[in-house]
């Protein structure tokens, strides 16, 4: 069976420095995939090569495969802002807009051509609902989202995200700005929205690799050692680099 995401011999290099060496990864749909391993191995370079967030680096060059549901991310017809919609991302530090809430999350709809005032009410709720944020700020959707808490700002990012309808979530360490209780709190939310969505989370956070992910996928050095299911990577893994990392002997 083949993955949403299938990836063979996937090589980028920043100028001379190959910084991922072929890449074989099959991600399978509507599930949370999550990457692991050393900083500086490419886990992020790997996850923004899934959007083509890379091309907006000078000298970045791509060889092999990298397919969506069969078709090529870097095939030169590719229409970049359509695979971007298709593909969200929530960084690491909450990167809401300096608007207000509801701003926030039409902002991509309209640009997409949404214009109807009742249509994007209805994403408004619908996604702040999704996050697990509706609640929360119902009452005032029209204040600054820079008011929010952190853990409020990333559920409100990825609310934005979901609001143009994608079918990949990437979050590269979405959790590593939040407290404990707002960790909980977005944990829970990728395990209801891996129903909808398939997600890969880059995490240096080895408990939360366990929590949330079904596979994972274990970079080190611009390869990929390992890969599978989450608990034979924790509990059986097959490579001696693998053990050594999880069990905190590097890294
Ligand atoms: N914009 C860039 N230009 C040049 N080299 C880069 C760039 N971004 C990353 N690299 C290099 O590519 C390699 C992989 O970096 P990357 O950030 O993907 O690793 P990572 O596993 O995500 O690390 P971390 O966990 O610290 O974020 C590193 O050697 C890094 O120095």
């Amino acid at each position: 069976m083949s993955g949403k995401i299938e990836v063979r011999d996937f090589n980028l290099y920043y100028g001379e420095h190959q910084a991922l060496k072929q890449i074989r990864l099959s991600i399978p749909e509507r599930d949370v995939t999550a990457l692991i391993g050393p900083s500086g191995c490419g886990k992020s370079t790997f996850l923004r090569s899934i959007n083509r967030m890379n091309d907006l680096i000078p000298n970045v060059r791509v060889e092999g495969a990298l397919e969506i549901d069969g078709v090529d991310v870097y095939a030169p017809e590719r229409d970049v802002v359509e695979l971007r919609k298709r593909v969200g991302m929530v960084f690491q530090q909450p990167n809401p807009f300096p608007m207000s809430i509801y701003d926030n999350i039409v902002y991509g709809p309209k640009i997409h051509g949404i214009k109807d005032k009742k249509k994007l009410d209805e994403i408004v709720e619908r996604t702040l609902r999704q996050a697990n944020l509706w609640d929360e700020v119902k009452d005032r959707l029209h204040a600054s989202a820079m008011g929010l808490s952190g853990g409020q700002q990333q559920r409100l990012v990825l609310a934005r995200v979901l609001a143009v309808e994608p079918e990949i979530i990437l979050m590269d360490e979405p959790a590593s700005a939040l407290d404990p209780i707002s960790t909980e709190r977005l944990e829970e939310l990728i395990q209801q929205l891996k129903r909808e969505y398939t997600i890969v989370i880059v995490t240096h956070n080895m408990q939360q690799a366990a929590r949330v992910s079904t596979y994972t996928a274990f970079f080190l050095n611009g390869e990929v050692v390992e890969t599978g299911l989450t608990e034979n990577i924790f509990t059986n893994p097959q490579d001696k680099r693998t053990e050594d990392y999880i069990t905190g002997r590097f890294g």
